[in-house]
C-alpha cells in the first residue's frame, strides 16, 4: 500500500497533508514515511524466509538519517556503512555493533582501527592488502577481526555504468580468479577470522540473470575454499535490488529475488547476508518542492522549482528519471521542462514532460525520492543543505534541520595575511 495518497484532491504522507509540511518546515524539504520504511523491511525479510539463516544490514548510505536508521533498527536490521562516519551513525542509532558489515574499497587505517575497537561485525575487505592490514590492527590490539572477502564475479549487472559495480574493470573487490589464493593467505594471518565471502555487482538492478549468475560463481568459490579446507559460515549477496521510478515500470519484486535466493544457496549451509538500500528507502520517500515561477521557453515551459540538482542529484548525475506531481493537482496536464535555480543546464528535473499543470506557488513532490535523495545533497551555489521530515501516522517531526547558508560561511574564514 503506498502510504503517499491524494485525499481530497491533496496529496498525503500517510496522515499528515503536504502543504501542512511545506507551511511549517519551508520547501525544498524530504519527507519520509515511517509505515513505507517499515512496511518494506518487512517483505524484504518477508521475501527471503526460504533462506534459514538470514542477516539484514541497510545500506546505510542510501539513507543515512538517524531517524531513518532507527526505524530501522527496530525492524531489526543492521546496517552496511562504507565510512566510520556511516558506522557511527548506525551505532548512534543503536544498532548493536556486532549487526554492522563495513563495506568500501578505501577503508583508512584509522577507519579500521576505530571499527575494530567498536566491535564492528564483519569487514567486507575489498583488497588483500587491506586484508592484511585489519589483520595486524586487530592483532596489535589482541584482537581478532572477523572479515569476509569481497569477490569481483566480473558478471555486468546491467544497470547505469556509474553505479554497476561487479565488472572487472571496477574498482570493487578481488579478481574472481584470485580469490581463493587471497582467501587463502588471509585466513592464515593472527588477528583475521575470515568467515566468508561477498558480493554485489550493482545498484538499480531491474533484471535478475546476472544476479543469478554472480551468485553461481559465488556458490562455486564456497564449494572450492571447503574443499582447500576452510571454514565457510557467512556469504553476503550485498544489495542492488530496483524500484520503479515511474508507473507502469515492471521490475523484479523481493519475491522473485528471495525465491532466486533460495533456490541459489540451497545447500550453501551458511548464513545469508543481504545489504538493501534502495529497495526499502527509495519509495519511502519524496522531495517536496514549490515553483517558483513558470517562464516561458522556446518549445515548452520551464517549471522553475525552488528544489535543484545540489538537493536531489539523481537526474543530473545519471539522466534518472523522478515523477513530478502536483501536490494539489488541478486537473489540467502540460508539457514543461522542470529545473531548479543553478547556473548549470544539467540542473534539470524533466524534460518535455507531459505533467500536472502548475503556477507560481504551488508546490510539487518528486517521487521516490528516499533513496541517494538527501544524502547526496550539498550546498552548491551557496543554497541551504535540504531538510528532512519523517511522518509516521498524523505525527510529524523535523529530523534533519535546514543548515542555513550562514552557517557554512561561519566554518571559513580569511587568513591572515589578506586581512
Ligand atoms: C557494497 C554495497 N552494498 C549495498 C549497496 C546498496 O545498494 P542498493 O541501494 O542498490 O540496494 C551498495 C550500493 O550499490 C553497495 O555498494
Ligand atoms: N547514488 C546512486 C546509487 C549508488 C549506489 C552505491 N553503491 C543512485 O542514486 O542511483
Amino acid at each position: 500500500m503506498d502510504h503517499f495518497q491524494y485525499r481530497d484532491g491533496v496529496l498525503f504522507a500517510e496522515d499528515v497533508a503536504l502543504p501542512t509540511i511545506a507551511e511549517t518546515v519551508g520547501t525544498p524539504v524530504y519527507v519520509y514515511s515511517e509505515a513505507t520504511l517499515r512496511r518494506h523491511a518487512r517483505v524484504f525479510r518477508e521475501a527471503l524466509s526460504g533462506v534459514p539463516r538470514t542477516h539484514f544490514a541497510f545500506a546505510v548510505k542510501s539513507n543515512p538519517n538517524l531517524a531513518v536508521l532507527r526505524v530501522l533498527k527496530d525492524e531489526g536490521f543492521g546496517a552496511d556503512v562504507v565510512s566510520i562516519g556511516e558506522a557511527r551513525r548506525a551505532l548512534a542509532a543503536g544498532m548493536p555493533a556486532a549487526d554492522i558489515v563495513f563495506s568500501g574499497v578505501g577503508k583508512t587505517d584509522a577507519e579500521l582501527d576505530e571499527a575494530v575497537e567498536a566491535g564492528i561485525g564483519q569487514f567486507n575487505l575489498e583488497s588483500e592488502e587491506e586484508g592484511i592490514e585489519l589483520a595486524r590492527i586487530a592483532h596489535e590490539k589482541g584482537l581478532t577481526a572477523t572479515g569476509a572477502l569481497r569477490v569481483n564475479p566480473d558478471v555486468d549487472a546491467g544497470t547505469h555504468d556509474k553505479i554497476s559495480t561487479g565488472k572487472a574493470d571496477n574498482k570493487f573487490g578481488v579478481p574472481i580468479f584470485a580469490a581463493k589464493e587471497i582467501f587463502a593467505r588471509l585466513a592464515a594471518l593472527p588477528g583475521m577470522n575470515l568467515r566468508g565471502l561477498a558480493v554485489h555487482i550493482g545498484s538499480q538492478i531491474t533484471n535478475l540473470d546476472p544476479s543469478r549468475a554472480a551468485f553461481g560463481k559465488i556458490g562455486a568459490l564456497v564449494a572450492e575454499l571447503r574443499a582447500d579446507g576452510h571454514t565457510i559460515t557467512h556469504v553476503d549477496l550485498g544489495g542492488g535490488l530496483g524500484v520503479p521510478y515511474r508507473a507502469g515500470e515492471t521490475l523484479p519484486t523481493p519475491a522473485e529475488y528471495g525465491a532466486l535466493v533460495a533456490e541459489v544457496t540451497a545447500d550453501w549451509d551458511v548464513t545469508v547476508m543481504f545489504e538493501p538500500g534502495r529497495v526499502i528507502s527509495g519509495n519511502s520517500g519524496v522531495l517536496v518542492s514549490q515553483v517558483i515561477r513558470v517562464k516561458r521557453g522556446a518549445n515548452h515551459p520551464f517549471i522553475v522549482v525552488d528544489a535543484a540538482m545540489n538537493d536531489l542529484a539523481r537526474p543530473a548525475m545519471y539522466d534518472a528519471w523522478h515523477d513530478v506531481v502536483a501536490v494539489e493537482p488541478k486537473g489540467e496536464r502540460l508539457t514543461a521542462n522542470v529545473v531548479g535555480p543553478i547556473c548549470e543546464s544539467s540542473d534539470t528535473f524533466a524534460k518535455n514532460r507531459e505533467m500536472d499543470a502548475v503556477e507560481t506557488g504551488d508546490l510539487v513532490a518528486f517521487r521516490t525520492a528516499g533513496a541517494y535523495g538527501a544524502t547526496m545533497a550539498n550546498t552548491y551555489n551557496s543554497r541551504p543543505l535540504v531538510p528532512e521530515v519523517l511522518v509516521s501516522g498524523d505525527r510529524y517531526a523535523v529530523v534533519a534541520n535546514r543548515i542555513e547558508p550562514a552557517t557554512i560561511l561561519a566554518a571559513e574564514q580569511v587568513p591572515d595575511w589578506l586581512k
